[in-house]
């Protein structure tokens, strides 16, 4: 993600890198007219990037937005110039994050909306919804401990979505993510709203983790690192591909995949337990909300091949859900991409996730048809 500002940066280095030269003008005459023009780059790239007729229209809503994801996501997206309104929405708190946010001198409008008759105004229009709303886990609990807190807190919001924003696409990061994505399936199904191409269960930060842990171990640039990581959301059902690892890491042997795995899978609990009951992963989250939120609005504009890894109705394994490499357009889902060559090691790992992974969507499916 660019944020537009960083044009305004780029025009101060290129004014103050001007070089000089020599001409019947003096010098001083030319500064000033090297100084005229370059403005007028750095303005006219800056106006590009801030004008709101350079991207279109979207409006971005956040529902669980005072929290410790929601608000460095709420930050993100202000941040985000493919956001033109960003709809902050909790039982509380957001009237304060919203006054807080809107200060910030970029293109997005803010608004905050709290409590469940401001719901359907903050949904109204929206482009995107992304729900991080719910509990965190503590030390010792699983994301599925989760489920009887959050699988009724995702069914409220996905019947509002359903009724205020039926054409949206959905971002899910409320854990655990393998229920509450076919929870807000069924919800939308009952409601005839259901679009399987725009439903979604983030599980970026799994990317964004993979990449990060590679890169440290494989001793190779962060930035080029890319690891696609399929299965689900939770323990074993989170499965990085790191024999489709890029950059090549030729230091990495058996052992060393068999441990870059085990701390992809466990790295929530890595930060739950750091975080010694103060909750789970919320900045880390929140960019990696952020990255998915981003793709999503560039797919929408109709950014080609824009291609990330999420939990969506699926045909590449036997499982209705399941994550996997996503291709973005202007309806959501273009296309699902299939897991390409595994090694034996991630063979292994694919057929140990599906029973877990499969208990967890029909857990979702059945609370959502019994509720
Ligand atoms: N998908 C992922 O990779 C991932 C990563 C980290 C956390 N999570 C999950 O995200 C969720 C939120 O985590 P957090 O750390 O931000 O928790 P948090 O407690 O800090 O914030 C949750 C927010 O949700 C709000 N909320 C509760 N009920 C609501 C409702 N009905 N409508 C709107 N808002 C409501 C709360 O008021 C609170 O502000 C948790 O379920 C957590 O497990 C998922
Ligand atoms: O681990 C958690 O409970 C939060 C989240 O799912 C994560 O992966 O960090």
């Amino acid at each position: 993600m660019r944020p537009s500002f960083s044009s305004l940066s780029l025009s101060a280095a290129s004014l103050s890198h001007t070089p000089c030269l020599t001409s019947s003008l003096t010098s001083q005459k030319m500064r000033l007219i090297l100084l005229r023009s370059a403005l007028k780059r750095g303005a006219s790239k800056a106006i590009r990037s801030f004008s709101s007729e350079s991207a279109p229209e979207r409006k971005v809503a956040i529902l669980g937005a005072a929290g410790g994801i929601g608000q460095p996501l709420a930050l993100l997206m202000k941040l985000n110039p493919l956001v033109s309104t960003l709809s902050l929405y909790d039982i509380m708190g957001t009237p304060g994050v919203a006054a807080d946010v809107s200060h910030i001198n970029t293109r997005a409008q803010v608004a905050g909306f709290v409590g469940d008759d401001q719901l359907g105004d903050a949904l109204k229009g929206a482009d995107v919804v992304i729900i991080p709303a719910g509990v965190p886990r503590k030390p010792g609990m699983t994301r599925d401990d989760l489920f009887n807190i959050n699988a009724g807190i995702v069914k409220g919001l996905c019947t509002a979505i359903a009724k205020h924003c039926p054409g949206a696409l959905v971002n899910m990061i409320s854990n655990p993510v393998n229920s509450t994505v076919p929870i807000a399936a069924e919800v939308f199904k009952k409601a005839g709203t259901y679009d399987e191409k725009k439903l979604f269960g983030v599980t970026t930060l799994d990317v964004v983790r993979a990449k990060t842990f590679y890169a440290g171990k494989g001793k190779v640039p962060v930035e080029s690192v890319n690891v696609p990581v399929v299965g689900g959301h939770a323990g074993i059902t989170i499965l990085p591909l790191f024999s489709q690892a890029t950059p090549a890491a030729n230091a990495l042997g058996a052992e060393d995949i068999k441990a870059l795995t085990k701390r992809t899978q466990d790295g929530g609990t890595e930060v739950v337990e750091a975080k010694a009951g103060k909750g789970s992963a919320t900045l880390s989250m929140a960019y990696a909300g952020a990255v998915f939120a981003d793709a999503c609005l560039k797919g929408l504009n109709g950014v080609p091949d824009v291609v990330e890894c999420s939990f969506v109705q699926s045909t590449v394994t036997e499982l209705p859900f399941f994550a996997s490499k996503v291709r973005l357009g202007k309806n959501g889902v273009e296309e699902v991409l299939g897991l390409g060559p595994l090694s034996d090691f991630e063979k292994e790992g694919l057929e140990a996730l599906k029973p877990e992974l499969k208990a967890s969507i029909e857990k979702g499916i059945k609370f959502a048809n019994e509720n």
